[in-house]
């Protein structure tokens, strides 16, 4: 097994930076750059020095982890030191020119701890997640995660599956005497019956797990010079899209992320719809419409509420918004703003912070926080719902059960699909 390190923080200057390293050599390559290994687990303030020539190239904290207890299960290392580019760097090269030493792949650490039972695949997913949080919502649901909230669920609703396959066993080991038909089939849908509606839960669930990672959508629309574009640049505190008095001014969709109340909110600011006066506004155009339908809201915008909403697909929700206040006022079932003074503004933020709540919850539930989480479930339960609707043949209802615990065990990584475990650790960050 190779050694592996990396650059543990962000690239860029920084007070401090730490390197990791993992593998059979950790211990090796303390002694080498700063004269000992050092006691388990306790920081040691060093002098770190090239092995090839004695040169220092700097003073820092030296850890190590001797393997099982550490975060890869094997032994491990880190380095503290200045988080300069220059200091950094010579770190790291007079690492990489030590034998039996490489840089670690994207993901590699989470995914030697993964190999030595330190996490399972819904920990090390939601460690990713955790990385990639911004919001309070997303961060709650990622540490949940992380805890192990998936994977306990998984292992007792796979010993749920265990027990009732064990009640099915039991009757097909007698079964060359006993009556098949004796079968006590209401005792099995008995037990698993709860065991549906706790999946069931869980998937109805789903859509808003997933829209914790991927932000509440909120797309703006209306005819041009409505003052979309404004509207965003007030809602981003910054010019991110172009304003002018031309309309048909904004042709791309332009995406602002934002923390509404500690909830992901994605704004886009869209080409104002109208007949195009030219093929780009065209494309522009149709982008909008086709975009429209994966939108959790939408904010139709009009000078005054002059036009009534257009183009919404049905079942999308809307919100009537007034806009230049500063020159009308606005009707009836209107929300009245004007970009120019901020009037309304807040009242604005409000409104979308309850519908993204309303959607998202507060990460507090939340079990999927990947697509394959929800398709191995939504595949368990419909092995389960078969299990339950075969008339005859316990050999048949044994392999439902048996096939529904495969799909809850790829969940956590138990049934070993090895291009799921490279699709799932390649996308982690260097470091990770
Ligand atoms: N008085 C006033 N003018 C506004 C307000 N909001 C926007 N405008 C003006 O309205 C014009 C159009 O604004 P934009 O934000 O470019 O409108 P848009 O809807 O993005 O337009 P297109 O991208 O062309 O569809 C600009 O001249 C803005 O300065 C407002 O609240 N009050
Ligand atoms: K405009
Ligand atoms: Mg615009």
């Amino acid at each position: 097994m190779d050694t592996v390190f990396s650059l543990g923080s962000g690239a860029g200057r920084a007070a401090i930076a730490v390197i990791r390293l993992s593998g059979p050599a950790a211990g090796t390559v303390l002694v080498e750059f700063t004269g000992a290994r050092g006691a388990a687990r306790q920081a040691r303030f060093v002098t770190l020095r090239d092995p090839e020539n004695g040169e220092a190239l700097d003073q820092g904290l030296a850890l190590f982890f001797p393997a099982p207890q550490s975060p890869t299960g094997e032994d491990y290392a880190e380095l503290h030191i200045h988080g300069g580019r220059a200091v950094v760097d010579a770190v790291l090269q007079a690492l990489s020119r030590r034998p039996g030493l490489r840089p670690a792949e994207p993901g590699e650490f989470a995914r030697r701890g993964f190999a030595n039972g330190k996490l399972d695949l819904s920990q090390a997913e939601a460690l990713a997640d955790l990385i990639d949080a911004e919001t309070e919502g997303q961060r709650r649901q990622a540490l949940r995660i992380a805890g192990g909230a998936l994977r306990r669920q998984v292992e007792d609703w796979r010993a749920a599956l265990v027990d009732a396959l064990a009640l099915v066993e039991a009757e097909l080991d007698f079964s060359d005497e006993a009556d098949v038909g004796s079968f006590d089939r209401d005792g099995l849908c008995r037990r698993l019956a709860p065991l549906c509606r706790a999946m069931q839960a869980a998937l109805a669930e789903a859509p808003a797990s997933e829209r914790m990672r991927e932000g509440f959508l909120v797309m703006l629309l209306g005819p041009p010079n409505a003052g979309k574009s404004t509207l965003l640049n007030a809602l981003a505190r910054r010019d991110l899209a172009i304003v002018s008095p031309t309309p048909g001014t904004t042709r791309d969709m332009i995406e602002a992320h934002l923390d509404l109340k500690g909830l992901p909110v994605t704004f886009i600011d869209t080409a104002g719809l109208r007949e195009a006066a030219d093929e780009i506004e065209r494309i522009g155009v149709d982008r909008v419409l086709r975009r429209v339908e994966t939108a959790d809201l939408l904010l139709w915008l009009s000078p005054g509420g002059e036009t009534e909403p257009a183009h919404i697909p049905g079942g999308t929700q809307v919100l009537k918004i007034a806009t230049k206040g500063d020159l009308f006022t606005a009707p009836g079932g209107w929300l009245g703003i004007s970009a120019s003074t901020g009037a309304g503004l807040e009242e604005l933020f409000a409104a979308v912070a309850a519908r993204a709540e309303a959607r998202l919850g507060d990460g507090g539930a939340a079990l999927f926080i990947r697509e394959r989480h929800r398709a191995a479930v939504a595949s368990a339960l419909l092995a389960v719902e078969a299990a339950e609707a075969r008339e005859k043949d316990l050999e048949f209802v044994a392999e439902d059960l048996r096939s529904a615990a495969r799909a809850l065990g790829r969940i956590v990584g138990a049934v070993d699909v090895e291009h799921v475990l490279d699709a799932v650790f390649s996308r982690f960050c260097i470091g990770k």
